[in-house]
């Protein structure tokens, strides 16, 4: 049996986790999470219910694949952007030097359009992490795009400290994955200090979960959700994810994915001295 991209499995599954055995014949699915399309309740985490259009996407992969990743045997590149600071005219004429200065055209036509796009959905604290007022103090943006093939993911980390800045913004092109969200150790001792953790009533209280994010999807990092989880993405073909419209389970085939991930890197921080180990 071959697995189709977003096909539904036609059983429910019931249990959080999936059967090794009960649903599916072949390929074998190892146990895991059944992933949520919502963000889940970590501060400072959101998942947007827009998408990029298909044209857009198309462009973009087409410019990623043709730049940077046809004919060479890599799965990351990075991008750096020049420190800059925008006036208040700059902004008003649509040539906000801040965006993305020193990054190709068409990633600053990207964060020119995310800018647009990110604005209705995300509270005015964290939409100025990601696109700051005039006046603050200027910095570099970093573009991190990464190539997936499917059964590839990422190890759970927090994207260093030392090296970026508070607002992350992720998008998603050409296929799904599961993006796992897991509670720093130090965090959960807080909890426990707070009595929180023995509220086994409290749905919200827990050390990991799953995030599906769709082909298009744009995902924002700040706040908690930058520094006190962890996130990464399981190497796996597929991935179990709650239904769209039913609480039914579907079982969606990875294609090769790109993301790309913008960041503010510190100050300093765009003398790039030794590789980055952990992203
Ligand atoms: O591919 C992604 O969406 C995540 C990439 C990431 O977390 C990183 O490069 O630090
Ligand atoms: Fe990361």
């Amino acid at each position: 049996m071959t697995f189709k991209a977003a096909e539904c499995t036609t059983s429910p599954v019931e249990s959080e986790y999936s059967g090794t055995d009960s649903l599916f014949d072949e390929p074998s699915i190892p146990a895991h999470p059944v992933a949520i399309r919502t963000a889940p309740p970590i501060p400072g985490l959101f998942i947007l219910p827009v998408f990029l259009s298909r044209e857009l996407e198309d462009e973009i992969v087409a410019q990623c694949m043709r730049l940077y990743f046809e004919d060479r045997d890599v799965n990351q590149i990075m991008l750096f952007g020049r420190t800059a600071s925008s006036t208040e005219s700059e902004v008003e004429d649509g040539n906000d030097e801040s965006m993305g200065n020193g990054l190709p055209p068409f990633l600053i036509s990207l964060l020119h359009h995310l800018s647009e796009t990110l604005r209705p959905w995300i509270p005015d604290t964290v939409y100025d992490l990601l696109f700051p007022p005039k006046d603050t103090p200027p910095r570099a943006r970093q573009a991190i795009l990464n190539l997936y093939r499917p059964g590839e993911g990422i190890t759970a980390h927090v994207d260093l400290l030392n090296r970026f800045d508070d607002g992350i913004i992720g998008i998603s092109f050409r296929s799904g994955c599961v993006m796992a969200f897991q509670r720093l150790a130090q965090d959960e001792e807080n909890l426990n200090a707070e009595g929180r953790h023995c509220d086994a009533s409290d749905p919200d209280v827990r050390d990991r979960w799953d995030l599906y994010l769709p082909e298009g999807s744009i995902v924002v990092l700040s706040k908690d959700a930058r520094y006190r989880w962890t996130h990464g993405i399981p190497g796996r073909t597929h991935d179990l994810v709650q239904g769209e419209d039913s609480a039914d389970a579907c079982l969606m085939e990875r294609g090769t994915r790109l993301s790309i991930t913008f960041r503010w890197l510190l100050p300093g921080a765009d003398i790039v001295g030794g590789p980055d180990v952990s992203s």
